[in-house]
């Protein structure tokens, strides 16, 4: 990142106000009136009304449009474990993208748990307060537990946005990119650079998708992760590939895909050199990708490049997820965000970038158009069309899948954030 860059970034976090959220008041308090509905008296009748029956919060409480985006910190970005504290202005961040893009009020909660057992303890004590759980930044293995525990535990959704958010996007954009670069899914050949949270969801889904797993060549710190190794998390074993290949180098000769989603700065041009033609590079490691897009650029022409910032073309990141999909499971108050909506979301994500895209998109990015092709694999954060595509197919898969609690929304699809109800 550039020292300007640095510097503002900074000054943005800090004036005019401190952080990026604030709470705001939805029911006049002007009158003592509105005093004695908002507080005492008046606030004792939806409390009974929620005593007799905890449905009444949905009606009476902000609960329904309320999700938590909770961290331990211990995997923030691709800057590693600093904390929960220091995982506030990334918390935040999410936030502010669940309210800017789907309308969904956040509260973010950085939780200091000893061990993966008090984290679930906590959070499973405050679900209730929250339409859904959204959690954030959890390093691998432990991820995969927590996440387990809580869907066991709780009654409102819970998603682990690193793994499934980001297996959503990045199938939506792999399937994209393969066919762009006329390549069989089930031939191709993936490296994945990264085992931890987010590297293992998108394995899962890609082989959901059709790539298999004898494809796979998956690479943690120790190098390629492969049967005759005896050190493997149950996670990691399930790619554990029957191969004499050892090391990043030996693993990305000939391959058609590399999908990093491990660290800065790991990837080499020399490495990039030995993929098959029509590479296809996804470099979602943020906030540094694995190669700098110049220099993959630089080094061939024949490849497609994404990354997860967004000052690059090709933005493979999982806010064209989380925000959509849970306006989509909180609209029919799903219990679950389960393999159907997740599918859902990706063939919707997919098939908006082949559509034409609308003028007020490009002039919000600066160019005069987006065509599907090599620069343009994967929708724009700022496509409003999003909130009309993915909620809708997400909210008709929780119906069709018998995990919602309510009918397919009559106010469908949303046409704008004055839409949301
Ligand atoms: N673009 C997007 O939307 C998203 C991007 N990401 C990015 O993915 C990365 C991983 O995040 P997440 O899965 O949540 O974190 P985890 O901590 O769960 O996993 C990190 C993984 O990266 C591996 N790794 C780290 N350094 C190296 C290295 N030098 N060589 C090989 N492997 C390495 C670790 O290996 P080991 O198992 O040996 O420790 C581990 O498997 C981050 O950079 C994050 O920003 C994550 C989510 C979304
Ligand atoms: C984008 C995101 O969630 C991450 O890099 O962790
Ligand atoms: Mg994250």
């Amino acid at each position: 990142m550039s020292q300007d860059l640095k510097e503002a970034a900074l000054e943005y976090h800090a004036q005019p106000r401190p952080g990026k959220l604030s709470v705001e008041i939805t029911k006049p308090t002007q009158t003592s009136r509105d005093l004695s509905l908002a507080y005492s008296p008046g606030v004792a009748e939806p409390v009974r009304e929620i005593a007799k029956d905890p449905e009444n919060a949905y009606k009476y409480t902000g609960k329904g449009n309320l999700v938590a985006v909770i961290s331990d910190g211990t995997a923030i970005l691709g800057l590693g474990n600093l904390g929960p504290l220091a995982s506030k202005p990334v918390m935040e961040g999410k936030g502010v993208l669940f309210k800017r893009f789907a309308g969904i009020d956040v509260f973010d909660i950085e939780v200091n748990s000893e061990s993966p057992q008090a984290f679930i303890e906590t959070v499973e004590r405050i679900a209730d307060t929250f339409g859904g759980i959204n959690l954030e930044d959890i390093k691998a293995p432990e991820c995969f537990e927590i996440e387990r525990a809580l869907i066991e535990k709780c009654s409102v959704p819970i998603f682990h946005d690193d793994q499934h958010g980001t297996a959503i996007v990045t199938a939506a954009g792999m399937l994209n990119a393969l066919e762009l670069q006329g390549k069989k899914i089930e031939e191709a050949k993936v490296v994945c650079l990264g085992a931890g949270a987010a590297a293992i969801a998108c394995m899962k889904l890609l082989v959901s998708c059709g790539v298999r797993s004898e494809n796979i060549f998956m690479l943690d710190r120790k190098g390629v992760i492969h049967a005759g190794r005896d050190d493997l998390n149950q996670y990691k074993a399930m790619f554990a590939n029957d191969t004499d290949r050892r090391t990043l180098d030996d693993a990305i000769e000939g391959a058609d895909v590399f999908l990093g989603l491990s660290g800065p700065d790991l990837f080499s041009v020399e490495q990039l050199n030995k993929m098959a033609p029509n590479p296809i590079i996804f470099a979602c490691s943020n906030p540094d990708p694995e190669i700098k897009p110049e220099l993959a650029l630089a080094a061939r022409s024949d490849l497609i490049m994404a990354t997860g910032r967004s000052d690059y073309p090709n933005q493979v990141n999982n806010v064209l997820g989380f925000p959509f999909i849970f306006r989509g499971a909180l609209d029919v108050r799903a219990t679950a965000i389960n393999e159907e909506m997740k599918v859902a979301a990706v063939h919707a994500i997919r098939e908006l970038a082949k559509e034409p895209v609308p003028a007020e998109i490009c002039e919000a990015y600066g160019v005069d158009k987006f065509e599907f092709g090599k620069q343009y694999i994967i929708p724009k954060p700022m496509d409003v069309r999003l909130l009309d595509v993915v909620p809708a197919a997400v909210a008709r898969a929780a119906v069709d899948s018998g995990v919602a609690r309510k009918g397919y929304p009559e106010h469908y699809p949303l046409k704008s954030m004055d839409d949301i109800r």
